[in-house]
C-alpha cells in the first residue's frame, strides 16, 4: 500500500503546535509496519536545511492560478518516510507559517491552495500512486476536493484528520476564482459556507473519511456547541466520521534520555525528578519545594481556558502553589501575560515558544493544568503523564479519553466538569489535597508513567482505516 501524507507542519522541520507533532510520529509509524508513506510539506524560510539534510532533487512544478504560474522547486529527505518539501519562497519565505501575531496572512488561500494544487502535480508528474491520500487540517483539505472533483482520481481514497475545527480556512467567495476551482463548487452542499468560501467543509465533503483525535471529541463536533457551524455537515457525514486516539513518540518524549532536562530518570529512579523541580525553581527564582509546582504550556487561544487561568490570577496567587506558565499565542493573551510577568512570588511566566525549556517544565512539574474549552485530543497531557506529572484538566474531548478522576476507581487525574472559576479553582485544591497524600500521589505518578499513549496504537488504527477503504470493506477500528 502507498500513502501520501500531507501536513502544513511536521515536527521536527516546522512546528507551531500539535499538528506538527503528530505529522511527524504518524507517518513514521506507519511506514514502521511496512507501508510505503511520502510526506509533503512547504518549504518554510524558518526549516532548517542544513541541520535536516534536506537537499534539492532538480525537479520543479508549475502550478496556475491566481492568474499566473507559481514554480515550487522539490526538495527531499529519505527517512523510513520519504519527505518532499515544496519550495516557492514568495509563498512560503516569510517570518511565519500561517501569519504574525497580529493576524493571518491575506494570501492563505493562495499560499495553500497552491501547494495543495503542487502535491497535485508532483504525484502525478512522479506517477506516485497513492492508494490512500491523507490530509491534514484546512491547509490540505483542498487535496480531496481537487483529487474528486478536478483530476477524477475515483480510485484514490482521501482522509481527513480535523485536528482542531476551530480553525477552517474561511475566505471570500472570490477564492474561487483565484484558486481556478469553478463556481459550480460554490453551494451548500460543497464549498460555499454563508456566501464565503470554507477550505474544511470541501475537505469534509469530498473525502472518503473523515477523522478526528479522539473518540469523545467525534461526538462532541456533532453537537452546535463544539460544531463551530458546521455541526450539521458533520451530522450529515457521520457515517464516514471516526474518532482516533492521538498517541506521542515515545522516543521523543522520554525522560530516561531527554537531554534537555536537568536530571534524567524513569519509572525506578523516580525520586530523581525532584532534581528537576528543586533546580527548576532556582532557574525560575520561585521558592518552596514542599509547595506542588503546577505548569502550563500551550498556545495562548481561548480554547487552552486562558480566561480561567487569568481571571483565577490573583487566587491562584494566594494559594500555597507553585505556577509556571509557558505559552505564545494571540496578541491579547501575550500582552496580559507579559504584564503581570514578576508581579506575584509565586508565578513565572515565559511568553514564547520555546521547546527545550517545556520540556524541563515537564520534568519538573508535580500537575500540569489544561482547563480547555475543547480539546480535540491534547498531547500535553500524554506527555506530562510520561514525565510523572499528574493531570489536572477540563473534561472534554481527548481529555476526557486519556484521564480519569480519582474519585472513579483507578483513577489517576483530576477533571473538572464545567468551565468556570468555581471548579476550576476547586480542582486545584482536590490536587493540592492529592499531593498532600503523599503515598497515594507517589502511587499515581508510578502509574502514570508506565501507561501507553504511544503512536503506535494510533498508527494501527489509521492502518486498518486505509485497508478498509482501498478494499472498500466496513471500517471496523
Ligand atoms: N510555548 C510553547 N513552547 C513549547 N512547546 C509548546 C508551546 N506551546 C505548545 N507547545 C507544545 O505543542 C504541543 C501542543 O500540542 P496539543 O495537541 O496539546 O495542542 P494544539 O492545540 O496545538 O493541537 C491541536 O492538534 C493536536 C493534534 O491532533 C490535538 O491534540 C489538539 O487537541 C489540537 O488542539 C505540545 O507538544 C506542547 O508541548
Amino acid at each position: 500500500m502507498k500513502v501520501v501524507f500531507a501536513s502544513s507542519e511536521i515536527y521536527p522541520f516546522a512546528k507551531t503546535g500539535g499538528l506538527a507533532d503528530i505529522s511527524g510520529s504518524l507517518p513514521k509509524e506507519i511506514a514502521k509496519k511496512g507501508i510505503k508513506v511520502f510526506g509533503f510539506m512547504p518549504l518554510y524560510k524558518t526549516v532548517d536545511i542544513e541541520k535536516h539534510k534536506i537537499k534539492p532533487i532538480n525537479v520543479y512544478i508549475d502550478v496556475f492560478l491566481n492568474g499566473r504560474t507559481y514554480t515550487f522547486e522539490v526538495y527531499k529527505l529519505i527517512d523510513n518516510v520519504i519527505f518532499f518539501f515544496l519550495k516557492n519562497d514568495e509563498l512560503f519565505g516569510r517570518d511565519y507559517l500561517y501569519g504574525t501575531p497580529e493576524g493571518d496572512y491575506p494570501d492563505n488561500d493562495v499560499r495553500f491552495g497552491a501547494f495543495s494544487y503542487a502535491v497535485m502535480e508532483f504525484i502525478k508528474k512522479e506517477e506516485l500512486d497513492p492508494d490512500i491520500i491523507h490530509v491534514n487540517d484546512w491547509q490540505t483539505s483542498l487535496i480531496p476536493v481537487l483529487t474528486y472533483y478536478k483530476y477524477n482520481w475515483h480510485h484514490v481514497r482521501t482522509v481527513l484528520t480535523i485536528h482542531n475545527l476551530a480553525y477552517q480556512g474561511i475566505f471570500d467567495k472570490f477564492a474561487i476564482e483565484r484558486l481556478n476551482l469553478g463556481w459550480d463548487l460554490f453551494h451548500m452542499e460543497a464549498l460555499e459556507f454563508y456566501d464565503k468560501v470554507n477550505f474544511l467543509k470541501g475537505g469534509i465533503v469530498f473525502s472518503s473519511a473523515i477523522t478526528t483525535v479522539s473518540p469523545t471529541y467525534a461526538k462532541e463536533i456533532l453537537k452546535p456547541e463544539y460544531g463551530f457551524g458546521l455541526d450539521g455537515l458533520l451530522r450529515k457525514y457521520e457515517n464516514k466520521l471516526y474518532g482516533i486516539i492521538n498517541g506521542i513518540d515515545y522516543n521523543v518524549w522520554n525522560p530516561e534520555t531527554d537531554k534537555y532536562i536537568y536530571e534524567n530518570y524513569c519509572e525506578y529512579t523516580i525520586e530523581k525528578k525532584s532534581i528537576n523541580k528543586k533546580l527548576f525553581l532556582k532557574e525560575t527564582n520561585l521558592e518552596g519545594e514542599e509547595k506542588p509546582l503546577f505548569i502550563f504550556i500551550g498556545r495562548l487561544a481561548q480554547q487552552k481556558g486562558i480566561d480561567l487561568i487569568k481571571d483565577s490570577i490573583e487566587e491562584l496567587s494566594k494559594l500555597p502553589i507553585n505556577l509556571a506558565i509557558l505559552g505564545s499565542g494571540d496578541k491579547e493573551y501575550n500582552d496580559f501575560f507579559e504584564s503581570i510577568k514578576g508581579k506575584y512570588e509565586n508565578i513565572f511566566i515565559k511568553v514564547g515558544y520555546d521547546e527545550p525549556f517545556s520540556r524541563k517544565m515537564y520534568a519538573a512539574g508535580d500537575f500540569l493544568l489544561m482547563p480547555s474549552l475543547f480539546e480535540p485530543c491534547g498531547l500535553n497531557q500524554m506527555i506530562a503523564m510520561r514525565y510523572a506529572t499528574l493531570v489536572v484538566a477540563r473534561k472534554t474531548g481527548g481529555l476526557n479519553d486519556t484521564v480519569v478522576d480519582i474519585s472513579q476507581p483507578d483513577g489517576y487525574g483530576i477533571l473538572f466538569e464545567n468551565p468556570n472559576k468555581y471548579e476550576f479553582l476547586n480542582a486545584i485544591n482536590r490536587a493540592i489535597d492529592l499531593y498532600n497524600n503523599k503515598q497515594k500521589f507517589l502511587e499515581l505518578q508510578k502509574r502514570v508513567m508506565g501507561f501507553d499513549f504511544s503512536i503506535e496504537s494510533t498508527a494501527q488504527k489509521y492502518i486498518k482505516l486505509y485497508e478498509s477503504l482501498k478494499y472498500s470493506r466496513e471500517v471496523v477500528l
